[in-house]
């Protein structure tokens, strides 16, 4: 085909605390789209599934440890291929299982969140959509 775009994945996790909070990262300020507040996760690397990938980005950007049998898919958002040489797909899964503390590790915050409350945060353009599509399936 031609003009067929490069598609970037991008993996992300909804943390669930099992009492309607989630955990949302607020991106270092100086990173592309510093500031606003997102579902912690990162780029998929050459040769790493999406849920191990998940399993590195969480761990090096939080400080967790999540197991890939405990992430449950739960829905995606992408950009349009029409305004991106190489758009972005993100997909987001859901957890409820960790081990540690979580902590912004890379100088942004974290902080636990209610679902009706994750609309009033600022976010990127697809975590708006990936909040919409998680809080229709998991209403508080
Ligand atoms: N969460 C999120 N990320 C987005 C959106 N649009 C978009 O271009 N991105 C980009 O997707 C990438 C997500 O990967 P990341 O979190 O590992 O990126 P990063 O800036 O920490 O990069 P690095 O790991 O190379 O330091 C970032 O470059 C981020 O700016 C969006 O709507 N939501």
């Amino acid at each position: 085909m031609e003009n067929n775009p490069t598609w970037r994945c991008v993996v992300a996790l909804a943390l669930g605390d099992g009492e309607g909070r989630w955990l949302m990262h607020k991106r270092p300020v100086h990173k592309h789209h510093g500031g606003l507040w997102e579902f912690p996760g990162g780029k998929v690397e050459q040769g790493e599934t999406p849920a191990c990938a998940l399993v590195r980005e969480v761990k090096e950007e939080l400080g967790i440890d999540v197991r890939d049998e405990d992430l449950s898919p739960c829905c995606f958002a992408q950009e349009s291929s029409e305004n991106s040489e190489r758009p972005i797909v993100i997909l987001l899964y859901t957890c409820t299982r960790w081990a540690g503390k979580p902590a912004a590790l890379e100088g942004g915050a974290v902080e636990w969140v209610r679902g009706r409350d994750i609309d009033k945060l600022a976010k990127p353009p697809l975590d708006i959509e990936l909040a919409a599509h998680l809080l229709a399936k998991m209403p508080d």
